[in-house]
């Protein structure tokens, strides 16, 4: 065993990810004989997620959601605290974890086939079973018929599509999404959304999904983890306790109270970083204190 516990004590089965008193220090060097100063991202952040869950995050720009997730790929490592999976300490990325990005990220050499298969050449799974596979979930994210297009060949919800197919292909247990749907219009993230959640209840997956869309997060998942602004930690988990299949729920009541609760969260944590970082703020209490005296 290493110094740090490699093994979770006490973890309940369902438990799938569980990070531990997570901390993310940056060194920050302005000129190259400066010294570096430390700019704390994440502080004191705990996180359970459950097997098959699919659980939001949302939080103020800058407050850690990427680096978070960078971290549970294994891309980062925490400055100190602990990320586990199935009770085992995560110590860099590996093929348990799917992840897909905000821009798509394919190979722009490769068609839509190769694409999706590559994941399947890194586990060496042979050729024949590779292009059945691929096929698979070029179906499933229903982009029969556009196996042999490149990527500029594809409008961004197509690429946005590959991009799921091929993070879904090499069978991860977790997906980790981090803004996926951003650089799409408004109707076609609507249309994702809800291929996204077919896909889910079809394959069990558990996800993370970092957004800034608090619809889209109320929309997609069980529980949405609102952060606070940085440095970035956990303020409250909202339960979604809304009935699924969620077609149509977006003009119900219901939605739209869970949605203001997590709005106002954010709000107050818009607020109190502007207080936190305003000069503006800083020279006027600044004034005040100075005209008490
Ligand atoms: N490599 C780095 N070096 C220094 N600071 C960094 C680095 N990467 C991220 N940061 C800082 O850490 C903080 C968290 O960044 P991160 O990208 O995780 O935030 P985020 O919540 O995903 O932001 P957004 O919602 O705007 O995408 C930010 O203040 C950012 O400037």
């Amino acid at each position: 065993m290493s110094s740090k516990q490699e093994v979770a004590t006490a973890v309940d089965k369902d438990d799938k990810i569980i990070a531990r008193n997570i901390r993310r220090v940056y060194q920050i060097k302005r000129q190259p004989n400066e010294e570096a100063t430390e700019f704390e991202a994440i502080k004191h952040l705990d996180l359970t997620v459950k097997q098959g869950e699919f659980l939001a995050i949302v939080g103020p720009s800058g407050c850690g959601k990427s680096t978070f997730l960078d971290m549970i790929a294994g891309l980062a490592q925490p400055s100190s605290g602990e990320i586990f999976m199935d009770g085992k300490l995560i110590t860099g990325p590996a093929l348990d974890r799917g992840i897909v990005m905000q821009g798509y990220a394919l190979f722009p050499w490769r068609t839509v086939r190769k694409n999706v298969e590559f994941g399947l050449e890194i586990k060496k799974v042979p050729q024949k079973d590779r292009k059945e596979i691929s096929q698979q979930y070029i179906e499933l994210v229903g982009l029969k018929n556009f196996e042999d297009r490149y990527p500029h060949e594809l409008s961004g919800g197509m690429k946005q599509r590959v991009a799921i197919a091929r993070a879904l292909a090499y069978d991860p247990e977790v997906l980790l999404m981090d803004e996926p749907f951003a650089a799409v219009d408004a109707q076609t993230r609507e249309v994702l959304q809800e291929e996204l959640l077919r896909i889910w209840e079809k394959t069990k997956k558990t996800i993370v999904f970092v957004t800034h869309g608090i619809d889209e997060a109320v929309f997609l998942a069980d529980r949405v983890a609102v952060m606070t602004a940085h440095p970035g930690t956990i303020k409250e988990i909202v339960t979604i306790n809304l009935p699924r299949p969620r077609d149509g729920i977006r003009s119900s009541a219901d939605f739209g109270w869970v949605r203001h609760k997590i709005w106002e969260l954010l709000q107050n944590e818009h607020f109190s970083a502007t207080k936190k970082k305003s000069p503006e703020q800083n020279v006027a209490e600044a004034i005040s204190s100075s005209a008490a005296l």
